[in-house]
Parts: C-alpha cells; structure tokens; sequence
C-alpha cells in the first residue's frame, strides 16, 4: 500500500472566525494525482494553503508525509496562480528555478554544480532552456507559469501542490507540463491539482475532491464527477453547464 503523502481529517477553516471550508476530509498517496474541483470562492486555495501550514486550521488534523504541514516543507513544492507573483521582481529565469533548490540546500548555502544541473534539467523539461538568462517578467503568462512548474521539478518534491496551473496556458504547452507532471509521479510524488478543467481531472487526475465549502465527494474521478454531484456542488446555473441539469 503506497504512503499517505497528504491526510485531511474533518478539517474545518475560518477566516476571521467565519468558516469557508467545513468539515473536508481526503487523502492524497504517493504516486497519486487527485484533482480539487469547485466553483470560483470554494475553497480550494484555502485548502491548499492549509496543506503548505499558510492557514491555520479550526479544528481537524492535516497532515503532511506524516507530519504537521510546517514541519514538511522542504519536501512539498507549491505552484501558486501565476497572476500572484509580481513581474516585476528583477530576476531571471534561471534564479527564479534555482529558487526550488534552496530547501533542499538550506538558506545560508549557496547552491553547488549539481544543483544548478538539476534547476537547468528541470527547465528543459517545461521546454524553457532557451529562456534560462532571461528576465522572469518579461516572459509571458504562460511561459511564466512552466518556469514556475520548473522550480517546483527542481525542489524534487515528495508532495507537489498546484493551484489553478493551466490558467493562460495553451493546450501544447499544458500537454508538455502534464507529461512532467506525470514523470514526478511516477517517481512517486504525490500530485494535488485545483483546477476549473472537469476534463484535464478526467485526462490526469486519479481521484477528484469535489468541494464548494463543503464536501461533495471524493474519490475515483468517474465515481465523483457525476452530474448528480457536480449539480450539488455548483448550484443549477452552473450544472447546467456541465450537462447536469
Ligand atoms: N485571506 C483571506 N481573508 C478572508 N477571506 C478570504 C481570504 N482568502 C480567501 N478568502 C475567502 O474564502 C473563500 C474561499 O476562497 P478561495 O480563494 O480559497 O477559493 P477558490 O476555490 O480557490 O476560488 P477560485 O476558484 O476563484 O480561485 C472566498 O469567499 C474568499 O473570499
């Protein structure tokens, strides 16, 4: 039986007393890719951020290889929405990849040769090798995005989180990403995806965590993203998009 990468038990989230995530339960194991569906202001980036110890818990337990989400953190990597990071940051694409391999080496080392081989292997991988010298701004969204999934490839993580990864990337682009989605995996890395995309869940994703606030189901993508559930989950207006209704 493969390792629990990410357990959340019961897990209840509140900002400013006021909750936004109640009573969420799932698991992610090693090797394992589940997707996080649900409508805009569900949760899913609370959820995420609970995992990486951002936000703290009202009640429930999350735990993370084993540990409280704080103590794992050189272990897990983030890909946050791209639109959250400034552009402006005067660095380059490679410094911004060689980033991920500074939990691994520790804040006051300088990273060695084989780091660097790491970081420059992990950008050939999302197809940027090209850009390395470039400034981090001045590449566009998307491309943005790929040297962001480059610096999480380069941290080597056990547990990989991505929030909304494919917003602003085109389809080529996003099969390239998926693909090294899928080599971490089969390294055994374990994959959480949130994302709009009900078929890139069908297409990559083992498992679905369908939320809106609440739980509406979990497991199997084919058994979670049904229309029954979908419609429960996104109100009328939007299962009718989905064929739900
Ligand atoms: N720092 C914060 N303080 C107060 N409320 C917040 C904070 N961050 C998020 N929220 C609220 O929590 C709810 C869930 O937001 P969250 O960003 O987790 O949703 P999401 O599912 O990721 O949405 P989207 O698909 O639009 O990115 C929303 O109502 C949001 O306004």
């Amino acid at each position: 039986m493969p390792d629990v990468a990410l357990r959340i038990e019961r897990v209840t989230v509140a900002y400013d007393g006021r909750p936004v995530l109640q009573d969420i339960d799932g698991q992610v194991l090693a090797g394992e890719t589940v997707a996080l569906i649900g409508p805009n202001g569900a949760g899913k980036s609370t959820l995420i951020k609970a995992a990486l110890g951002l936000v703290p818990v009202a009640s429930g337990t999350i735990t993370v290889l084993g540990r409280p989400p704080a103590d794992a953190r050189r272990d897990v990597a983030y890909v946050p929405q791209a639109d959250t990071l400034d552009p402006q940051f005067p660095i380059s694409v490679a410094q911004v990849v060689l980033m991920g391999r500074y939990r691994r080496v520790g804040w006051l080392r300088r990273p060695g040769r084989a780091d660097r081989r790491i970081a420059a292997d992990a950008l050939d991988r999302v197809g940027l090798a090209d850009r390395a010298r470039a400034r981090f701004g001045t590449l566009s969204g998307g491309q943005r995005q790929r040297v962001l999934l480059a610096r999480a490839i380069a941290q080597q993580p056990r547990l990989l989180l991505l929030d909304e990864p494919f917003n602003g990337v085109d389809a080529v682009s996003q099969d390239a990403l998926l693909d090294t989605i899928g080599g971490l995996k089969q390294q055994g890395a374990a994959v959480l995806i949130s994302t709009h995309d009900l078929s890139l869940a069908h297409l990559a994703c083992d498992c679905a965590c369908l939320l809106n606030r609440r739980m509406h189901g979990f497991g199997p993508v084919g058994e979670v993203l049904t229309a029954d559930l979908l419609l429960a989950a996104y109100g009328a207006a939007h299962g009718a998009l989905y064929g739900a209704a």
